[in-house]
């Protein structure tokens, strides 16, 4: 796109902007293909929006970024340099707008849809877009593991992108042909503004429980964040599919009204209710009431945990809120591929078994525990640890859940970040000493990992916490690879051991 046509398209919109062209610049002759936050990725044609950040002002970077040889920076204050700057007051916020113009407003040709909430969010994006899909809705994701625009799946680096990374991967969504977009909108990404200049037509809410409370402060600022994309990013006839289980959801169901699809799985009068009839070594049986059957509609579902059922609800509502049948919903779920790092098992040849799970909150870690320990026949070893520079008051808890529910604990690192491993254990170890159960304290993950295999005989079960399919973790002097389930092939092949 042309800058003239950008700033055309600019001064049409509600963005608060003033543009400045240098005299020598033809607005017309200046082509734009891109849009970065990051100077380290500016070029030609790119615009550098030089956001203000909590370490950071990237205006500092607009040498770097006009060296690179970019055409044009967002800014919020004049620079001293002579090439085209739009100017708004809070480029975190502009950034998407400008962008959704600068890739012609992607998000418009889509069916978009956000999902929200402390847990359960990865896990019911991935079930709607297996849904849509196999409906024949082609859909793109955006979320914690991966982005997908609907031909390749790339590794994601943010649970919910900046606004110009976000507007680029729906351009390449719609260019590939998707008709829906399902993503994870996190709270800091609400709060931070990567979402504004995006309007959905239908959002989720999972659940609040305990994180983050070294980012909002207190449940409810953090409750308030997850509210407001409720109140500042939907189209006309929206919709709002809501775990009215969740006293957060319920409260969020008063505030919406009509809007509301509620769903639940004790609550027979919800919309969307759901019953487990068996647990058997697959998975569940669950009998579902949608607002479409006369009866009741069964299915088997290769997942464990009445949470996991919460979010099949979720998947379920949101795919029926779009047109899909609830009967077509559910066959597809119970064809649906193992979500990575989601209670992700593998059964050993010495009778013992191996989970990988991504709970990292004490909610998660008791949900995910407590759908295992029925279908854990032996003993419950659990491998966890926390995550370094995030919500500290989150850590003894999960060492409570930990040995509350296991029959032998390893505390061990998460992504300790800046801070030092030791000092995170010790600070989930009074937790851990709630209860009697033993307890091994073992910095290195991979050491710790090892140890929780080899503490499993027959029918006993490692459940290893926390990181789910993360590739790398993050350590003081920067990231290293790691892989828990890449750690549990290892040990396999030390120990000679095969995975059934
Ligand atoms: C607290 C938080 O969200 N921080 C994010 C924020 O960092 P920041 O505000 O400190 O940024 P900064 O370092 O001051 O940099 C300011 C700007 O300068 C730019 N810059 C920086 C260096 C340079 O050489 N050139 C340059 O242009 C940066 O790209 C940035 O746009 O902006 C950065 C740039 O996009 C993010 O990488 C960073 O995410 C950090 C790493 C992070 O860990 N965020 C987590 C908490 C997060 O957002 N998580 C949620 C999921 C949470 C959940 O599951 O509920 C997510 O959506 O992923
Ligand atoms: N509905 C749920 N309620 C409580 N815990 C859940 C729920 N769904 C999943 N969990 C637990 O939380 C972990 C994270 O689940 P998932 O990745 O689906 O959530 P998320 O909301 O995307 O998390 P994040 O914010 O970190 O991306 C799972 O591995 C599981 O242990
Ligand atoms: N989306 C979550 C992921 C946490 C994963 C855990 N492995 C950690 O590093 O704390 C967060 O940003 O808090
Ligand atoms: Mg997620």
């Amino acid at each position: 796109m042309k800058l003239s046509k950008l700033i055309r398209a600019l001064d049409k919109s509600a963005v608060e902007h003033r543009a400045y062209i240098p005299h020598e610049v033809d607005a017309d002759e200046v082509e734009l293909s891109d849009i970065v936050c990051d100077s380290r990725k500016a070029g030609r044609g790119v615009i550098f929006a030089a956001t203000k950040g909590g370490h950071s002002d990237a205006h500092d970077f607009i040498p770097q970024a006009v060296e690179a040889g970019s055409p044009a920076v967002l800014c919020e204050r004049p620079y001293d340099v002579d090439i085209s700057q739009i100017i708004c007051p809070n480029v975190r916020s502009a950034m998407g707008r400008v962008a959704s113009l600068l890739f012609e407003e992607p998000s418009r040709k889509m069916t978009m849809i956000a999902l929200t909430g402390t847990n359960g969010k990865t896990t019911s994006t991935f079930m709607t877009q297996a849904i849509l899909n196999a409906a024949g809705v082609k859909s793109g994701l955006m979320g914690t593991v991966q982005y997908d625009d609907g031909k390749i799946v790339e590794e994601a680096e943010h649970t919910t992108p900046e606004g110009c990374d976000i507007q680029r991967l729906l351009s390449r969504m719609a260019a590939n042909g998707c008709q829906a977009c399902v993503m994870e909108a996190s709270s800091h990404a609400i709060i931070q503004g990567r979402i504004d200049g995006l309007c959905y037509d239908r959002a989720g809410f999972t659940n609040l429980t305990q994180d983050h409370l070294d980012y909002h402060g207190d449940m409810e600022h953090y409750f308030l964040a997850k509210k407001k994309l409720f109140d500042g990013y939907m189209r006309n006839n929206w919709k709002a599919c809501i775990n009215v289980d969740d006293e957060y959801g319920r409260r969020l169901r008063g505030a919406v009204g009509r809007r509301a699809i509620s769903y639940s799985v004790a609550d027979e009068s919800a919309d969307f209710y759901a019953s487990i009839k068996n647990v058997t070594i697959d998975g569940l049986e669950i009998e579902v009431k949608t607002p479409e059957s006369l009866g009741k509609e069964s299915a088997k579902l290769p997942l464990f945990g009445s949470y996991n059922v919460s979010n099949a609800l979720q998947a379920l509502s949101l795919a029926w809120s779009v047109g899909v049948s609830s009967h077509a919903a559910l066959s597809a779920l119970e064809n649906m591929p193992q979500v990575p790092g989601r209670l992700e098992r593998y059964r050993l040849d010495s009778g013992a078994s191996c989970v990988i799970d991504f709970a990292h909150t004490a909610d998660g870690l008791e949900k995910a525990l407590g759908a295992l320990r029925p279908i854990c026949r032996g003993k419950l070893i659990v491998v966890f640890g926390a995550g370094g520079d995030r919500d500290r008051t989150k850590r003894p808890l999960m060492g409570e859940v930990a040995s509350r529910i296991g029959d032998f604990v390893v505390v061990t690192s998460d992504n300790p970040r800046s801070e030092e491993p030791s000092s995170i254990m010790a600070e989930i170890e009074p937790g851990v000493k709630k209860h009697d159960t033993p307890y091994a304290m073992i910095v290195d993950r991979r050491t710790a990992i090892y140890d929780g295999l080899d503490r499993a005989g027959k029918d006993d079960m490692t459940v290893i916490a926390g990181r789910g399919p993360e590739t790398r973790q993050i350590l003081k002097d920067g990231p290293i690879p790691l892989v828990d389930k890449e750690i549990v092939a290892d040990w396999c092949a030390l120990r000679r051991r095969k995975v059934l």
